[in-house]
């Protein structure tokens, strides 16, 4: 496979990237949205720029002086006098001009970097899922490294080598158009080389980038299941996926690198070829008389001025097309739709309905094929079947975390979906075996539901699941920081967490996914006590695997298949001895 062609597969299989035209309207809109900075910023340099010209003439003055012969030295003082205040008129602007585009700069990043954080924490939790957190993890960290390196050093850079160019460039051929011919030697030698590199290097950068996604997903992969790869001693696994990603990146590396390699000795030719033009050219011209040596002096140096300027806005233009692959990516996450919009319309009620609802993880491999259940409320419904059977994925969806592809899921009338995120986890929660503890203080991960929460409603919350004692005992009490490198919390600590969150929100329906499972017995059952006094009044669905669940529950419902099977009481489904009382009796014999 060709390297491109393997950039577009992997571009297919993340998050989605923006075009170059909607890049290039961002951009406009930035810079529009800072015109007046901007323009500050670009008088600053033009006149830092301006300035910079003076030394080169004061030198050619003082050549031409020397040269005639008859140059009085106080003639030369009064030029090198000249010499010294243009050099510190130089410093000063330019030290102005660079401050004010450095604080442009942080300003545009500070605003680009909002933006992402905005719509990355607004994505769907299916599509992180789908895409792999390696992807995200990329945009947040080399994508943004990216671009902040272009903004902060890149616009003042492009800045001021643009208007020194430009200034330069017109005052050598105010000099003399003659000796300034040889100028034209650099867009001849640049153009056909520097379109080239420009065609290929965005989709190479881009499968650059696509293959750093991957080595982050891997290395996140690791860390986060370091436990489990000590366990089932998956290191040589887990080195074997590294190394070929890290293959797949540097194949990738390797090909941008070949094409600066082809691109930068064109540019070292059209650096250094009307240096030397005119340096021949303009000598030739003074040794003709056609110009004066202060002339050729002064545009032999304004061509060397030059050079500087362009070879860093050459280096930039790399960077920047680096960077603009990196900003197809950031403003990519923004073009992933949403998976609801919010109606306004409020539930009626707490009753949750599921209506012929189909689901589908793939496109055209349907999981769910037209689930109904009327949920009654305070209920207890257990919901049993064999593995891959379609419960968690009916549980999320019951719980709001995805929408049906097809049927409906109400609260109280509404679909889930069209209900803010914030609404609907006032109205139902999916309690999993997943708890994790944010960095910062215990109030803080207590009051994630309910900000406005006192102190005293976070201790009686605590108080519910039966995990006062411990967090009244921990150094700080509520304003103990937790989380990674904070006060170690146990598995059955973190879960009451959750669990004290969960009363917080006060949602009236619970799905459990077999939110106990993982915990060994004795806290499994210390845990069942809290979860109890969380389920207390609360309509629950509780995705079973143990079937003393389904036996305790008001109603069970058998999945078979992505469809409901059986639906009763326990008696009632015993009684009917279909597939739920042949699993009941084979659960019971080896019992
Ligand atoms: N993220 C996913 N992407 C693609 N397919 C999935 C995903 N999650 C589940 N599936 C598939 O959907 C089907 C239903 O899975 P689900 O996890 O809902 O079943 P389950 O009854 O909960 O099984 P178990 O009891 O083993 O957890 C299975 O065929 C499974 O392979």
């Amino acid at each position: 496979m060709s390297p491109l062609s393997l950039r577009t597969d992997h571009a297919r299989r993340t998050l989605p990237i923006a075009s170059g035209r909607v890049v290039r309207e961002h951009v406009g809109v930035l810079l529009r949205e800072h015109r007046r900075p901007l323009l500050a910023v670009l008088l600053w340099h033009l006149l830092a720029a301006v300035v910079g010209l003076a030394g080169p003439w004061v030198i050619g003055q003082v050549v031409g002086t020397v040269t005639t012969g008859r140059a009085a030295i106080t003639d030369v003082r009064v030029l090198v006098g000249l010499l010294a205040a243009a050099v510190l008129a130089e410093t000063a602007v330019t030290w102005v001009a660079r401050r004010s585009s450095f604080v442009l700069s942080e300003q545009v990043f500070a605003q680009l970097r909002e933006g992402f954080v905005a719509s990355a924490v607004r994505l769907p939790l299916s599509t992180v899922e789908r895409a792999g957190t390696g992807d995200l993890l990329a945009r947040t960290t080399n994508d943004i490294d990216a671009i902040s390196y272009v903004i902060r050093f890149g616009i003042p850079t492009v800045v001021v080598s643009c208007t020194t160019v430009l200034v330069t460039g017109v005052a050598t051929v105010l000099a003399s158009p003659l000796a300034a011919l040889p100028l034209l030697l650099t867009p001849l030698v640049w153009f056909l080389p520097t379109r080239r590199y420009l065609r290929l290097a965005g989709p190479g950068y881009l499968w650059e980038h696509a293959t750093y996604a991957r080595l982050n997903g891997v290395a996140a992969e690791t860390v986060e299941g370091a436990a489990t790869v000590d366990a089932l001693g998956l290191s040589a696994e887990r080195e074997a996926r590294f190394a070929e990603a890290i293959r797949e990146s540097h194949d990738a590396e390797r090909y941008t690198v070949g094409l600066r390699l082809r691109w930068f000795p064109w540019l070292e030719v059209g650096f250094f070829a009307p240096v030397a033009g005119t340096l021949l050219w303009g000598g030739w011209l003074a040794w003709e008389g056609t110009i004066g040596v202060a002339t050729a002096t002064a545009v032999v140096l304004y061509v060397q001025r030059l050079l500087d300027p362009l070879g860093e806005l050459m280096s930039m233009l790399d960077e920047i097309q680096f960077a603009a692959t990196s900003m197809s990516r950031i403003l990519g996450v923004a073009e992933v739709p949403p998976d609801r919009v919010a109606t306004g319309a409020a539930p009626s009620d707490d009753r949750l309905a599921v209506d012929h609802v189909r689901y589908a993880y793939r496109e055209g491999r349907d999981v769910l094929h037209g689930v109904s259940l009327d949920l009654r409320p305070g209920e207890r419904l257990a919901v049993v079947g064999p593995s891959g059977a379609g419960k968690s994925t009916l549980g999320r969806l019951m719980a709001g975390v995805d929408g049906p592809r097809t049927g409906r899921i109400t609260v109280g009338g509404v679909p889930l979906v069209d209900l803010e995120l914030d609404e609907l986890r006032g109205q139902v929660a999916l309690v999993t075996q997943e708890h994790h503890v944010f960095v910062g203080t215990l109030a803080d991960n207590l009051r994630l539901p309910r900000p406005a929460a006192t102190d005293d409603e976070l201790l009686a919350a605590l108080d519910a699941v039966d995990a006062l004692d411990w967090a009244r005992a921990l150094p700080e009490g509520l304003a103990t920081t937790v989380g990674s490198g904070g006060h170690p919390l146990t598995e059955a600590q973190a879960q009451q967490l959750a669990l004290a969150r969960l009363v917080l929100a006060d949602p009236h329906t619970l799905v459990l996914d077999e939110a106990t499972s993982l915990l060994d017995p004795r806290a499994a059952r210390h845990l069942e006590r809290s979860l109890g006094a969380v389920l207390t009044g609360r309509t629950v669905v509780a995705i079973a695997h143990r079937l003393h669940t389904a036996h305790d529950a008001d109603r069970v419902a058998v999945v078979d298949g992505g469809r409901v099977a059986e639906l009763g009481s326990h008696d009632e489904l015993l009684a009917a001895d279909g597939s739920y009382a042949a699993l009941w009796r084979s659960w019971r014999d080896e019992g």
